[in-house]
């Protein structure tokens, strides 16, 4: 892959598209390809979880579609788009960590689900999209719908086995073991279905790269995801990158 150095292509509107079902890498290998790319980041699975804290802080009734939908129209969001700093801030609230904990990830899906939610989520994401200039933006309708014409689009894939091994890997690391795998494949299968009704990540639309890592190390991941950039939009890699 040809490399140039960032000054070259730091300034070239650059958008990149990634989706791809739960555990797959979408967030690990998204932030490292921003790096390489000295492009930011978009999370937008981080905005569906701010959601979900702040229904469950307000404590809106999350079977009433309507109030869920009124919470996330008023919801104040700061979210890091720096692809080295995780940081979310809801009404100034740092819920950085809160969002990744068991609640809010047992309860994202039920809000996901609510179109008018999606809706004002999506729109948010195009703003930030449009503002930022060179960003990798991922999530599970970013290639299909918040950015169908972004330069690259991109499907990450990993079998659902390997997949739930990934996610019982990073929970031990994160000092969260505990869950055993029937369980955990349960709630990564249960979620991806539920996530499904409304958004099509099990496979590529047309135009859309699939990179499978089921049997790729998380560098060749990243190599094949930036293979796929250079290909779609025909921009290099960026040496050294951000950091
Ligand atoms: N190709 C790979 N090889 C090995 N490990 C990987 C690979 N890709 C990602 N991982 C690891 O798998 C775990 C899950 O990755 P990550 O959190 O990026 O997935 P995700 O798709 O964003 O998940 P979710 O949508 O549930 O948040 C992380 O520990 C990450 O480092
Ligand atoms: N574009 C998106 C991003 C995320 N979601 C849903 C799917 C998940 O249940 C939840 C959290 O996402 P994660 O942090 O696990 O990537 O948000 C979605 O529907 N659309």
């Amino acid at each position: 892959m040809t490399e140039h150095t960032r000054d070259d292509v730091a300034t070239t509107p650059l958008v990149v598209a990634v989706d791809g079902p739960s555990g797959s890498g979408k967030s690990s290998v998204s932030k490292a390809v921003a790096r390489r790319l000295g492009a930011a980041y978009l999370d937008t699975g981080a905005m569906y979880r701010a959601v979900a804290w702040h229904c469950l802080n307000e404590g809106v009734d999350l079977a009433d579609a309507d109030a869920v939908a009124a919470a996330a129209v008023a919801m104040e969001l700061e979210q890091s788009t720096d692809p080295d700093v995780e940081a979310v801030r809801v009404g100034g609230t740092d819920v950085t960590e809160a969002i990744r904990g068991a609640e809010v990830t047992d309860t994202v899906s039920t809000v996901a689900v609510v179109i008018p939610v999606r809706e004002e989520l999506r729109r948010r994401q195009r703003e930030t999209i449009a503002a930022a200039g060179r960003m990798v933006a991922e999530g599970r309708d970013i290639t299909t719908v918040v950015a169908p014409d972004a330069h690259a689009r991109v499907l990450l894939t990993a079998s659902e086995a390997v997949r739930t091994a990934r996610r019982s890997g990073q929970l031990a690391a994160a000092g969260e073991p505990g869950v055993d795998a029937g369980t955990l494949h349960r709630q990564v299968a249960g979620r991806d279905a539920r996530d499904a009704t409304v958004s099509t990540f099990d496979r590529p639309a047309e135009g859309v790269a699939l990179v499978d890592s089921t049997e790729l190390d998380f560098e060749q991941t990243v190599a094949a995801v930036l293979a796929a950039v250079e290909d779609q939009a025909g921009t290099p890699a960026v040496k050294g990158g951000r950091r």
